[in-house]
């Protein structure tokens, strides 16, 4: 039984098909990367899969639960880092991570454990107490990424994990991602950063048009790089053909 399961799953928004019969299947112990150009329909599956819009057709699976079916219950059980979510101006971190806590249902002294622990992890413990708003975009993602992960979710989704981020902590957040899949959670990363992707991601799934077109996994050991296969797959045409711009004029 995989940690995650789509199966034909199908979702238009009039006569938009976002996603048009995207088969996944995400093993606990997975850091999956989600990859694909704009508007392949990564964040429509995203949020189909977390309950928070249903689909028109097709099944999905997350843990024991159904996201279509009962969404409180999957949103329990799973950490979400939305596509540009950003926590709410008007609280500090320690208060929205106190309020996150308690829809988690997690004991108080629990909360402010793993709130240290976060905020000593990602280096924002001198802003714990300083409203949002005051916070620059990549600390505001520091206290994103806490959330997602203060209950110990065995799975979570996270678009774009690294976004607004300075790269020693994109470091820390890389390593700490592939330690927290290789214990047994399935990760599900979406993301246009290939190179990230190639990194760290147990498999990759290449996405284009709302179907998955390919994956590969760090043991296919294929010479080709990942953007290559990118290149290859998206939208049928070889993108690397485009000639390049010689020279612009001013
Ligand atoms: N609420 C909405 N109403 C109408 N159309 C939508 C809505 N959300 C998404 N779409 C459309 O559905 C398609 C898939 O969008 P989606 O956001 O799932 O793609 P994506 O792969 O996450 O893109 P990106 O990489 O740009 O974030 C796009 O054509 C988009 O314009």
């Amino acid at each position: 039984m995989g940690a995650i399961r789509v199966d034909g799953l199908r979702k238009s928004y009039g006569a938009v098909e976002a996603v048009a019969g995207m088969n996944v299947t995400v093993e606990r112990g997975e850091l999956y990367g989600f990859l694909g150009p704009n508007g392949a329909g990564k964040t429509t599956t995203i949020r189909i899969l977390t309950g928070q819009i249903r689909p028109d057709s097709g099944s999905v699976r997350v843990l024991e639960t159904d996201p279509v079916t009962e969404p409180l219950e999957t949103r329990r059980q799973v950490g979400i880092l939305p596509e540009q979510g950003s926590p709410p101006s008007f609280l500090t971190p320690r208060e929205y991570l106190e309020f996150v806590g308690q829809v988690r249902d997690l004991e108080p002294d629990r909360v402010a454990d793993r709130t240290a622990v976060w905020a000593e992890r990602l280096g924002f413990e001198s802003k714990l107490d300083t409203l949002h708003t005051d916070l620059s975009r990549g600390q505001q993602q520091k206290v994103m990424i806490s959330q997602a992960f203060l209950h110990e979710p065995d799975v979570v989704f996270i678009d774009e994990p690294l976004a607004n981020l300075d790269p020693l902590v994109q470091e820390q957040v890389k390593r700490f991602l592939v330690s927290y899949a290789a214990g047994d959670n399935a990760v599900f990363v979406s993301t246009h950063n290939i190179d990230v992707a190639e990194e760290i991601c147990t498999r990759v799934g290449i996405v284009a048009d709302g179907q998955l077109v390919t994956e590969r996994s760090v043991e296919d050991g294929s010479d080709e790089s990942l953007l290559e296969v990118f290149l290859e797959r998206v939208d049928g045409e070889d993108v690397r053909d485009t000639p390049t711009l010689e020279r612009i004029d001013r």
